[in-house]
């Protein structure tokens, strides 16, 4: 038995690990999430340049032969990174290798977990920006060379003895890029941003879920759904299956623009798909600071939040829509944001002009 058997499963809770950075499932809603996954890059909705990119590397190193490049993909949660790294294996028709970086505190955790892979396998390391430093510095060797150093024992007596380990593919997915350090960041072959999604995106999302859960979905139901999902696949389809629920339960089944509407109402998403966190964290921002400059800290404790999920969930979707801007001051409410909490912005908030993520919408 080897520590990465355990490793292995990364959906297991892992000991001592704080709350996902992701909104709460029960176990079900995962099972669910894991139904509607996309496979292979063909099935993968959205992202077209990451797509077409990656599309090159994977196929570029499959026709020389070669092993393909680390990859790093980085981005807001629910956007696609975990599915991407199934869908290279898939592509490369290779096995899969699933840890976390909290999972790998103690470097022999993840010497364990590559010297027990085979010749063309995919690792992936999701939050590869919690690894632990010693952890880390192993996996530069590995990286680069293919290799790692186990030392043992310890003070002068101490050697290391090396050891080789098969060609492989690292997928690191990271939802803070900044975070990373300079040499890890460096040793990924290729490095891809995931972008929030467009509403007519989320809307093949939307369609391809319903297809697969048997959800009566009309045309305008798909639209609102939408157009209110955040930017954000994972969202898009919990918002389908909440909506479904009250079209079974309060009206005949049918996913129609009413019952949607009527649904999201219900469930706190309001018209530009902000939810209940979102709007508490504008209206701190705006009511109890005026409008910031505020660290994120302290609007982080307003809301009664961990300021990794106030900075990692929130606000990047809020400095999309156009309603925060991160200054080197702190965080400030834009106009549309006051406008938006129903309320008249004073005359110094900024971002009159700021494209919001639904300019086109009226
Ligand atoms: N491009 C897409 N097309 C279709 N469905 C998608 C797409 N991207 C994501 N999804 C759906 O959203 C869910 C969440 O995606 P995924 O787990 O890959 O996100 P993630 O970026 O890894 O999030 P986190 O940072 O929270 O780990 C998937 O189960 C899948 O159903
Ligand atoms: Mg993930």
């Amino acid at each position: 038995m080897h520590e990465d058997d355990r490793a292995v499963d990364a959906s297991a809770p892992l000991p001592g690990e704080e709350v996902s950075l992701a909104p709460q499932q029960e176990t079900a809603e995962q099972d669910v999430e894991t139904t509607l996954r996309p496979r292979r890059l063909s099935e993968f909705v959205g992202q077209a340049r990451v797509r077409e990119q990656l599309e090159l590397v994977l196929h570029g190193a499959l026709n020389r032969g070669d092993q393909p490049d680390h990859v790093l993909f980085s981005g807001p949660p629910g956007l696609g990174k975990t599915s991407l790294a199934m869908i290279i294996a898939a592509e490369l028709g290779a096995s899969i290798r699933v840890t976390s970086g909290p999972a790998l505190e103690r470097p022999g955790d993840l010497a364990a977990m590559l010297s027990n892979l085979a010749e063309g396998d995919v690792l992936f390391i999701d939050e590869i920006h919690r690894i632990a430093r010693p952890a880390e510095e192993m996996l530069y060797l590995a990286m680069e060379d293919f290799r790692v150093d186990i030392v043992v024992g310890k003070g002068p007596g101490a050697t290391s003895i090396p050891l080789e380990i098969a060609p492989f593919t690292l997928v690191g997915a990271t939802t803070r890029s900044g975070s990373l350090t300079g040499p890890l960041r460096d040793r990924f072959g290729f490095t891809a941003h995931m972008e929030f999604y467009s509403p007519a995106e989320l809307e093949l999302v939307i369609r391809r879920s319903a297809g697969i859960l048997g959800v009566d979905l009309r045309d305008d139901g798909a639209v609102e759904i939408a157009r209110r999902s955040r930017g954000t696949p994972r969202i898009a389809n919990r918002l389908l299956r909440r909506v479904r629920d009250f079209a079974e339960v309060r009206a005949d089944g049918a996913v129609t623009l009413e019952v949607a509407r009527a649904a999201l109402e219900v469930y706190d998403v309001d018209e530009f798909g902000l939810d209940r966190l979102d709007r508490a964290v504008l209206g701190a921002l705006v009511r109890s600071f005026n409008g910031g400059p505020v660290g994120v800290s302290t609007l982080a404790v307003a809301v009664g939040e961990e300021p990794t999920t106030v900075e990692e969930v929130c606000e990047p979707y809020l400095v999309r829509a156009g309603m925060l801007a991160r200054t080197p001051r702190g965080r400030v409410a834009t106009v549309s944001a006051w406008q938006h909490l129903g309320l008249v912005p004073p005359q110094h908030a900024p971002g009159e002009g700021l494209p919001g993520l639904f300019a086109e919408d009226p």
